[in-house]
């Protein structure tokens, strides 16, 4: 197993068409790998605006068109590819889904986002992603040349479970396609973030997309990786653009063996 690697997030506006997105992921990924990324990560639903009116229109079965692009941009340029994530349709369902691929083109997991995005703060942000989406069931974790990678979408980095589960299982990092909003980005994006890393002692990575005023739900942006001991070693800030940052698994064990939070955890006495 390869204990370092190059990780690139693409922090991307999401465009009118789902062609036009599509095409603008693809031309990034192809950039990103260009500058040594052998992981790629792409925003929550990069190719749909994140509305709730609008998931039905944009939504695809598993291998259509946005699955294929991203498995032939995955293999053109031998890359991992966390493919943010896109409205699936599955019989009369919805689903939040991030398509993950191997540097072969291969679909080497797929996670449905499992916490549904229901919040009505006052003053503030307003949605309701279960209007229109199911709820996934499973957590996800992908084998790769480079360790388990555990998978996850935005709302759920809110459960601290979900994350100690993934690492429980050998996840040694944690990558989130997201799109915090102008309420809680400020709020909590970076909070987050850095919580379940020292939590958990782990690389833990959030992917936006760029910020847009046009549309209707506005995405806090601020792409980050975040290192075991919880440091921030890189963000963007608002606008389009791409952020590669260096992954030790060594540092991380080497955090674990020091500070041994992990082997420290007495779950028997408070399971939930
Ligand atoms: N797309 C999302 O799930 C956003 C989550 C979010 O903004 C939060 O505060 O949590």
């Amino acid at each position: 197993m390869h204990k370092e690697f190059r990780l690139a997030l693409i922090q991307m506006k999401v465009m009118e068409t789902k062609e036009a997105s599509v095409d603008r992921a693809v031309l990034n990924v192809a950039r990103v790998s260009e500058k040594g990324a052998e992981v790629v990560v792409l925003p929550e639903m990069f190719n749909c605006p994140y509305e709730t009116h609008l998931f039905s229109d944009y939504a695809e079965e598993e291998g259509g068109y946005t699955w294929q692009k991203l498995s032939e941009a995955a293999e053109r340029n031998k890359v991992y590819l966390i493919g943010g994530s896109i409205p699936e349709r599955e019989e009369d369902r919805l689903y939040n889904t991030s398509y993950i691929f191997d540097p072969k083109g291969k679909c080497i997991g797929k996670h449905r986002k499992i916490h549904m995005l229901d919040i009505d703060i006052v003053n503030g942000q307003y949605f309701r992603e279960s209007d229109a989406l199911s709820a996934g069931e499973t957590p996800t974790i992908v084998e790769t040349e480079f360790g388990k990678i555990g998978v996850a979408i935005c709302y759920d980095i809110r459960f601290p479970e979900l994350s100690r589960y993934m690492v429980s299982k050998g996840a040694g990092v944690l990558i989130f396609p997201a799109a915090f909003n102008m309420t809680t980005g400020p709020a909590h994006w970076e909070l987050l973030l850095r919580s379940r890393a020292v939590d958990n002692q782990v690389y833990t990575v959030g992917c936006a997309p760029a910020r847009d005023y046009d549309l209707g739900y506005i995405s806090y942006g601020h792409s980050m990786v975040v290192n075991p001991w919880g440091d921030v070693i890189g963000e963007l800030n608002e606008d389009e653009g791409y952020l590669v940052g260096q992954i030790d698994l060594e540092a991380e064990q080497t955090i674990r063996d020091q500070l041994p939070l992990l082997k420290h955890l007495k779950k028997e006495k408070y399971t939930l």
